[in-house]
């Protein structure tokens, strides 16, 4: 089952030309510079604009055909936008129920109880807007979203108003609530590090069309992607939390590799991390090493020594995952790498980032 769209959409200065079907499950990033149209595609899927010729479906059913088009409010889409368009007037509760209140009984998924307990906004629910900060706004958004049981949710850069420890705190519930009620989730972005923490899917748009649509993990593999344009190549490693061994390390395990990393925030044993880690931040050795202070060494293989255009080494773990390691020219040659070579993976505990 997937989210079907095709549209022609001609604009004065601006065509946007889609013929698509994104997954109907986890967590899709439209990720492009700005411009590219995804706020354009935002509104074609959700029914806010109704363009002429477009077909419209999700799991099965025509939101949008030649013959039919289904308004906005009978979509069941959640929304949640960079600035939290909260009822300054209301209270914490009575936006929360806002969506809530007009979802007829049969209809409703979601209690006020467990939303409030996974976005840990119990504590402000006789608060007033004004009474709350702008991360906290963020999170009622969600919950407010969420318990409209909506079927869909659109996320349009939802955090670009936060500082950057705001928003890494509130990504882990996105990720929880995605996860405990299986949500798919649209998620507009031009920031890596969102799309590296919460992308499932990632569909890369371009000039008002999706040039790729692929796993987070596919998409990163070309150093090359439009997804490092402006920063260095990286790679994500998923795991488990399995022990805590200092006040802010943890051990995280995907059951073949273990490794260590410090998380500005606490993390709980079992909690699932992605842990990011840029290719400048791996070295390269040819067997392991003693007497150093670098926490994590991995096996790897080389897989490829990056391409006509230059770019990081690429090894393989031993778990499958591909992980970059930038290393001058100079020091490929003086190692002798070659691929299919057994080397060690080098990382320093804190530069794997949670
Ligand atoms: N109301 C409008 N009328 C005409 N053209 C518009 C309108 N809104 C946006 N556009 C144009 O459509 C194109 C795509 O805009 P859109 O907002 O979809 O891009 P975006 O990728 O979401 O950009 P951003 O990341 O800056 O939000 C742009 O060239 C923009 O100028």
């Amino acid at each position: 089952m997937t989210l079907t769209v095709k549209t022609h959409w001609h604009r004065p200065d601006f065509t946007l030309s889609v013929d698509m079907a994104f997954p109907s499950q986890g967590i899709t990033a439209l990720f492009g510079r700005s411009g590219c149209g995804k706020t354009s595609l935002f509104r074609v899927i959700s029914g806010l604009e109704r363009v002429a010729d477009t077909y419209v479906s999700f799991q099965g059913r025509a939101w949008q055909s030649n013959a039919q088009f289904v308004p906005l409010h009978h979509r069941r889409i959640g929304f949640v936008f960079q600035e939290a368009s909260l009822l300054e007037h209301l209270s914490v509760r009575d936006n929360l129920l806002y969506g809530y209140r007009r979802t007829p009984e049969a209809e409703r998924r979601l209690q006020l109880d467990e939303v409030t307990d996974l976005l840990a906004i119990k504590p402000l629910l006789n608060r007033r807007i004004h009474e709350i900060s702008g991360g906290q706004r963020q999170r009622v958004a969600l919950g407010r979203a969420l318990l409209s049981s909506p079927q869909l949710l659109l996320l349009d850069e939802p955090f670009a108003a936060l500082d950057s420890a705001t928003k890494n705190e509130i990504i882990p519930y996105v990720r929880e609530m995605t996860n405990r009620w299986a949500i798919p989730v649209i998620l507009v972005s031009h920031d890596v590090r969102e799309v590296e923490q919460l992308a499932d899917y990632v569909a890369l748009m371009e000039e008002g069309t999706v040039r790729s649509l692929d796993t987070l993990e596919q998409t990163m593999r070309d150093p090359h992607s439009p997804l490092f344009r402006e920063v260095e190549p990286a790679t994500v490693l998923s795991g488990n939390v399995t022990a805590q061994s200092g006040p802010r390390i943890f051990q995280i395990s995907d059951g073949t590799c273990t490794w260590l990393t410090h998380s500005p925030r606490p993390l709980t044993i079992n909690e699932s991390v992605r842990c990011q880690v840029k290719a400048s931040d791996v070295a390269i050795a040819l067997q392991p090493l003693q007497g150093i202070s670098i926490r994590n060494q991995f096996v790897a293989v080389v897989e490829s020594l990056g391409n006509e255009q230059g770019g990081p080494v690429l090894l393989k773990l031993e778990n499958g995952h591909l992980i970059f390691a930038d290393i001058s020219e100079e020091a490929v040659d003086e190692l002798r790498l070659k691929v299919g070579q057994s080397v060690i993976a080098l990382i320093k505990s804190a530069a794997i980032l949670v």
